[in-house]
């Protein structure tokens, strides 16, 4: 008989949002929770018995149920709760890894009563990833779709050249992108001091950004090192940064035809392309430490 493989199953995409009512200011936590299981879950595979099988029903209305008994402190700490629930409350459950996006929410100041007023931050979605055996953790969190851009400091030549090679060497070109990052976090176990994960996502995304926006740039590649190095150099609690930065590529036109010179002196117009775009990944690791984020960050 063929043997059955790697498997888990859970409900994905639940979405939850929480009020907190502080008087008249409300509070607002908007996740987006996928939870995923795996332990004694061969004969459910093989014969159909669901006897080992907590329903994923279940695991969506845990969800909803620790929201209002529990809060959303962060989304990493709401992602652990969950799990170590899943893992020691099931003997079945051997494993349990819960995925969270965040989406923001900012204030409109109003003349009204009350501040229970929000708009959607346009700026990047949070995501956190926990994963727990009922003996070792793993928190990943990370962030995606948060654009940036400079709009010099910026070069890209000294580059290979074969006979398909058209593209102009660049001593001052814009240089744009749209973060994606995980970063892997050094606690593991409940023995050690947990890390405080609000401050520590601030703190990271201001220090990509500062790297992004202080690195005089050579290459996207260059750039993304220096951003992963920054946050490796300052947050103690983080010894793996993996980036996928897609190269949002903004290329001179041509006005020539109009009898108009571009670039001049203060002024420059580009076209900035959608696709194809460069694509420049990869990890930056503390010393010593080995790497454990996928190559391929839509795996995680
Ligand atoms: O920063 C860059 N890195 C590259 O590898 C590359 N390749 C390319 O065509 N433009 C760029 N820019």
């Amino acid at each position: 008989m063929p043997i059955l493989g790697q498997n888990q199953y859970g409900k994905a995409e639940n979405r939850v949002v929480k009020i907190t009512r502080d008087g008249t200011t409300h509070h607002i936590k908007d996740l987006n929770v996928s939870v995923s299981l795996s332990g004694d879950m061969d004969e459910v595979h093989y014969s159909g018995s669901n006897a080992n099988v907590l329903p994923t029903d279940t695991t969506k209305n845990t969800v909803y149920a620790f929201a209002k008994e529990h809060g959303i402190e962060s989304a990493e700490q709401f992602g652990i709760r969950l799990a170590r629930h899943f893992v020691t409350s099931q003997p079945s459950i051997h494993r349990a890894r819960i995925r969270i996006e965040e989406y923001g929410w900012e204030r409109i100041e109003n003349s009204g009563e009350g501040e229970h007023s929000f708009v959607r931050t346009g700026q990047e979605t949070r995501l956190a990833q926990i994963t727990y055996d009922g003996d070792t953790w793993e928190v990943v969190s990370g962030l995606t779709d948060l654009t940036v851009l400079n709009s010099t400091n910026s070069e890209f030549w000294g580059y290979v050249k074969d006979k398909y090679t058209t593209l102009p060497e660049a001593y001052d070109r814009i240089l744009a992108t749209s973060v994606s990052g995980r970063w892997r976090f050094n606690w593991s176990d409940d023995d050690q001091p947990m890390p405080d994960w609000d401050e520590s996502y601030e703190q990271t995304k201001q220090h990509l950004l500062r790297a992004f926006a202080e690195t005089y740039s050579l290459s996207l590649q260059q750039t993304l090192h220096a951003m992963g190095a920054r946050i490796i150099d300052h947050r103690a609690e983080i010894d793996e940064v993996r980036f996928s930065l897609p190269n949002r590529h903004h290329f001179l036109v041509d006005l020539e035809p109009f009898g108009l010179k571009n670039p001049t002196a203060d002024e420059a117009v580009y076209f900035a392309a959608d696709r194809p775009y460069g694509l420049i990944e990869a990890t930056v690791l503390r010393d010593g430490c080995e790497a454990g984020i996928p190559a391929d960050l839509t795996n995680l």
